[in-house]
């Protein structure tokens, strides 16, 4: 395990796994992902590239699973991606050998907001409501382009959500989640971290902050009010797991408040892991 890593692991419970766990994330994943094409009948995978380390780990387990000339990459930036990561997400292409395209999904987003039924969208749209709504449509923007390449082409479209963002619902609604499978959604955020590392994927994008990049300057921790070692630590030993949240804040030594929070984000987002629901059937 590399040291930036290993330095982030200062909370009374250690997520870390060993190698031989690691090994056998990897294995399970693979096979997860040739069954997944397998069963679907499609000839490969298309997934969208974002320089973060959840696609990046993602793609490199895909290519694992099902070789790089079955896996295509979509790089598809807006004005509010930086050029880092957009370049971050062409090396990924170019060090997998995976075909890739890069698409600007500005001009699409410019044509929506000019059709959307808002008044003075362009003065509102620097903050909530609209700054959220306004990421939410280049999200959802990015899984048009992701299902049209998967329609076209008889493909898989896999997702890059992990546990950590499923039990928060830090996700948008049919748009990073439109997806047809998640290979590394049984992996908790610094799991993710540890796996890329261990598969070998290069270190400053194992270091990189998170971030959904739905505005400028967004980065995950920020937006939740707390670091994903905190959050997986309380996912696993409270919402996945069988302590109160009092012992949970003791034990972690943090505010109920905390863990309170927490609690809110997963109760809150109940509705993002279902299908749509409907009225039961009547008997008439
Ligand atoms: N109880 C309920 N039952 C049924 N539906 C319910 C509902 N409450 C809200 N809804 C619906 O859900 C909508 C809100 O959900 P949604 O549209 O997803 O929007 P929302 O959750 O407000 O925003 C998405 C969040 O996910 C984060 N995100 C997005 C994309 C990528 C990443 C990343 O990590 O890369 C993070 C983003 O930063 C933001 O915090 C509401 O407008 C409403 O339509
Ligand atoms: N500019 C983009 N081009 C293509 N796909 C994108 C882009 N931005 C986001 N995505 C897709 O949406 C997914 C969700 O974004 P998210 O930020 O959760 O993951 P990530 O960027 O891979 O990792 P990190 O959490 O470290 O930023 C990405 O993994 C990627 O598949
Ligand atoms: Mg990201």
């Amino acid at each position: 395990m590399s040291d930036a890593v290993a330095a982030t692991n200062d909370l009374p419970i250690d997520l870390t796994l060993s190698d031989d766990e690691l090994d056998a994330h990897r294995e399970h994943i693979t096979q997860f992902i040739r069954r997944v094409v397998d069963d679907a009948g499609a000839d490969g995978a298309v997934i969208g590239l974002s320089g973060g380390i959840d696609s990046t780990l993602t793609a490199h387990l895909a290519v694992e699973a099902l070789g790089e000339g079955a896996v295509r990459g979509l790089v598809l930036p807006s004005e509010v991606n930086t050029e880092g990561n957009m370049s971050d997400a062409e090396r990924v292409a170019e060090l997998l050998d995976i075909e890739y395209d890069v698409v600007d999904i500005e001009p699409i987003v410019d044509a929506f907001f000019e059709a959307a039924p808002l008044e003075n969208v362009d003065d509102r749209i620097g903050s909530d409501p609209l700054r959220t709504a306004a990421g939410n449509v280049r999200v959802r923007t990015r899984g048009v382009l992701n299902y049209f390449v998967a329609n076209a082409e008889s493909r898989i479209v896999l997702g890059t959500g992990n546990r950590s963002e499923t039990l928060t619902g830090y996700f948008t609604k049919y748009g990073d989640q439109a997806v047809d499978c998640n290979p590394i959604g049984n992996l908790y955020k610094r799991q993710v971290r540890q796996l890329a590392d261990y598969v070998g994927v290069p270190q400053d994008l194992v270091e990189k902050p998170p971030s959904a990049e739905m505005w400028a300057g967004q980065t995950d921790e920020e937006e939740m009010g707390l670091s994903y070692d905190l959050l997986d630590a309380i996912l696993v030993l409270h919402v996945d797991g069988p302590l109160s949240a009092s012992a949970t804040a003791s034990t972690l030594d943090v505010d109920d408040s905390v863990v309170a929070r927490v609690d809110e984000l997963y109760a809150q987002s109940e509705h993002k892991r279902h299908l749509p629901p409907a009225p039961d059937a009547l008997s008439l």
